[in-house]
């Protein structure tokens, strides 16, 4: 689909690429993230690494029209997985990853100047539209 072509990183990859994967939620299950819904609303660029014993920082530019939706402590999805936004500088979003998710993931073969898939958190778009609305 051109859409999906023009909005992510996926026109990136290759045959055998890794891609990271996660089923669907169940309505009576626990949730241990976030509402993610596998809309990807623009990428971010990977711009710095800092590896640490126990976890390792990843900081990601992301689009300037989607820093809104970004708060400190709230969720964003990067590559479809559910993170918690660490750090938060204008277009600038850190996340600390623990070493499962870097096992379970892509973002262990991750390199500066590599592109990510970007899904804000549904809310902040909600929320923004009905203030909108009655404004
Ligand atoms: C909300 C959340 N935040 C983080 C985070 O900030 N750092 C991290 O390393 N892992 C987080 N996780 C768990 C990951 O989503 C999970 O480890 C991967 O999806 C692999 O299953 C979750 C669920």
């Amino acid at each position: 689909m051109r859409i999906t072509l023009d909005t992510t990183a996926l026109s990136g990859i290759a045959v055998g690429d890794r891609v990271n994967l996660e089923r669907a939620l169940r309505a009576d299950a626990r949730l241990g993230g976030h509402m993610l819904l596998g809309h990807v609303d623009g990428t971010a660029t990977l711009v710095a690494v800092d590896a640490q014993e126990e976890w390792t920082d990843l900081t990601f530019d992301i689009p300037a029209d989607l820093e809104r939706y970004v708060v400190r402590k709230g969720s964003i999805a990067l590559n479809g997985t559910s993170l918690t936004v660490a750090e938060l500088e204008g277009t600038r979003v850190t996340v600390s990853l623990i070493p499962t998710t870097l096992e379970e993931t892509t973002f262990g073969s991750l390199a500066v100047g590599d592109t990510a898939n970007v899904e804000v958190d549904v809310i902040g778009k909600y929320v923004e539209k009905m203030l909108g609305e009655r404004a």
